[in-house]
């Protein structure tokens, strides 16, 4: 066996897995299983499939993904950096599989760096309603930010806090949560040697207690009828099985949806925790455990609960496939946020009459205080300004921060948007200082949060001129640009553009629409998929690619 497995964890394995134990351990002397899965946000699978050179073999629980040979290197790719794939451990694929998300829906990702699980939901969403995703720790939102930036999300918001701070906030307001738990990360030790290292300083016993705090508050915010996911990468009972039957019997409101097992899910094992635990909670056993010897994955644990409100779910829906069931509030929450924001159309929509109350959750902006940071970062404490249609509602500002932005500094954005885009916007236009977002919501509900993006960033107003920012053009379509050029994947130039060069580019290469001029910002493509800005001007096109994101290697 090449993988060192603590003693300790061994023997507890053995003890649980009986006769299973030589096939477990076993799988310790294969490879890990590697993935990928389609970030349909940008292309649809059959598209991707005909473009890609390789033999993709399906993953059975995510119609998405697919498996990749272990030690290849996809992140090396073109079409990675246009991000029409995110790299995904098979396993991890499955949780969000399960969350059953739809269009229109309001949904958190609770414990979300580096982003896996909130791309996936993103990709669910298709850019109807509203994804909050948070991670506790500063440093790990910098990857969730760019993972949802790379992969083309317009509709999500990212924090960085605490969930009490968040369900202060967000009280039963989402139809959907993900709780994709800190743990022990048993599940990992064959693919990532560090995790064994950790192992002891991750101990069980502290997992427990910081999952007990995150399942409790996450409750708090699910609207009626809605669904938690809780999933772990890790095999210890205590933070499986044993802490979904403390929470059911802390909240008798929810229930344990039974997970289908035909992808080869193992069912869960209440008896581990304990005979009484068994006894009290034989629903225990619709938990999935995916084990490496059973599945080609590396290891997980999942669990859905499902409030006992007025939405029923059923066992087809948790595969997605009674994607029918759809509340009247869910209808209406869809509109909501489509609908083109004015004072005069903020409580009517065309399909319908919408209540004051059902709109409450994405009501009216308001001013939010949010600290400025650079490159679109924003934090606590600075200002933000919320606009709707024509309407403008300042926030108290510092005298410095008013002074410099003394002149509506969405105006500039406003011009762009209408020479450069023929885009359909929706949601918010809020600006923190210089940067401007087009959110999903209003910000007063951001408020006295630490924002890392507050939606989809626009760009920056320098002055009244607007400087349209990176992942603007990485969510936009071709078609969405008045100016695009489009390289060759199989052309040395994509690799060139992607590692910031300057590239000649004649002028009939230009894809010109609305009457444009060639001069300007053009938005790149690879072979036909946005990447980034370039500027062009009588034959040379700057390279607007960020340094950060840009191709290092030879
Ligand atoms: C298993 S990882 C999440 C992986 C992620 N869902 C993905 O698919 O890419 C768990 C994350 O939880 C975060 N975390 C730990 N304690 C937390 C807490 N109390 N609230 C929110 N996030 C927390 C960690 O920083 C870590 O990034």
């Amino acid at each position: 066996m090449s993988v060192q497995l603590p003693t300790a964890f061994a023997k507890r394995m053995e003890q649980l897995l009986g006769d299973e134990f030589e096939a477990f351990m076993a799988a310790y002397d294969h490879t890990p299983h590697a993935g990928l899965r389609v970030n349909t946000l940008k292309i649809p699978v059959e598209a991707f499939k005909a473009i890609l050179p390789l033999e993709l073999r399906p993953i059975p629980w995510c119609s998405t993904g697919f498996y990749i040979p272990y030690g290849m290197k996809p992140g090396l790719h073109p079409y990675y950096f246009a991000g029409l794939y995110y790299i995904q451990e098979p396993s991890a694929m499955s949780p969000v599989e399960l969350l059953n998300v739809a269009p229109g829906e309001a949904v958190l990702d609770l414990c979300a760096a580096p982003g896996g699980k909130s791309t996936q939901i993103a990709a669910k969403l298709q850019g109807s309603g509203v994804l909050v995703t948070n991670d506790i720790n500063a440093e790990r939102t910098k990857p969730l930010a760019k993972n949802v930036e790379l992969c083309g999300v317009r509709n999500a918001v990212i924090l960085n806090e605490s969930p009490e701070r968040i369900a202060d906030a967000f009280p039963h307001f989402f139809d959907k949560i993900l709780i994709d738990a800190p743990c022990s990360g048993e599940g990992m030790f064959r693919k990532d040697e560090n995790m064994i290292k950790q192992w002891e300083t991750h101990s069980v016993e502290k997992c427990v207690v910081m999952q007990r705090d995150i399942l409790r508050v996450a409750a708090s915010m699910l609207g009626e009828g809605g669904r938690i996911v809780y999933s772990t990468c890790t095999f210890a009972p205590e933070e499986n099985e044993g802490m979904i039957a403390e929470f059911l019997v802390a909240h008798p409101d929810f229930e344990v949806m039974p997970v289908p097992e035909e992808a080869g899910f193992a069912p869960g094992h209440p008896e581990w925790v304990s005979e009484a635990v068994a006894a009290a909670h034989p629903e225990l056993r619709g938990t999935a455990r995916l084990w490496p010897h059973l599945i080609e994955g590396e290891g997980h644990f999942i669990a859905v609960l499902q409030h006992k409100g007025n939405r029923v779910a059923t066992a087809a829906d948790l595969w997605g496939a009674g994607a029918s069931i759809q509340s009247a509030d869910k209808a209406e929450k869809a509109l909501n946020i489509g609908a083109k924001r004015s004072p005069t159309n903020r409580y009517s929509s065309a399909g319908g009459s919408l209540t004051r109350s059902k709109l409450s959750r994405y009501d009216a902006a308001e001013p939010t205080r949010s600290k400025k940071g650079t490159d679109g970062k924003l934090g606590k404490g600075a200002s933000a300004r919320g606009f709707e249609g024509s309407k403008f509602r300042a926030g108290k500002e510092t005298a410095k921060s008013a002074a410099r932005t003394s002149h509506d500094v969405t105006e500039s954005y406003r011009q762009f948007v209408q020479e450069q885009l023929q885009v359909s916007l929706t949601g918010y236009t809020v600006a923190y200082g210089d940067h401007i977002y087009q959110s999903p919501l209003a910000s007063h509900r951001l408020k006295g949060l630490k924002v890392v993006r507050a939606g989809w960033y626009m760009g920056t107003d320098k002055n009244g001129r607007f400087v349209p920012s990176h992942p603007l053009a990485a969510a936009l379509r071709p078609s969405e640009a008045v100016r695009s050029i489009n390289l060759s994947s199989s052309d040395a130039e994509a690799i060139r553009y992607l590692k910031g060069e300057t590239l000649s580019i004649p002028v009939q290469r230009i894809t010109l629409q609305n009457g444009a001029q060639p001069k300007g910002y053009a938005l790149i493509c690879i072979d036909g998929y946005a990447v980034g800005w370039g500027k062009w001007q009588d034959g040379i096109l700057k390279n607007e690619y960020p340094s950060g994101w840009r191709w290092t290697s030879a």
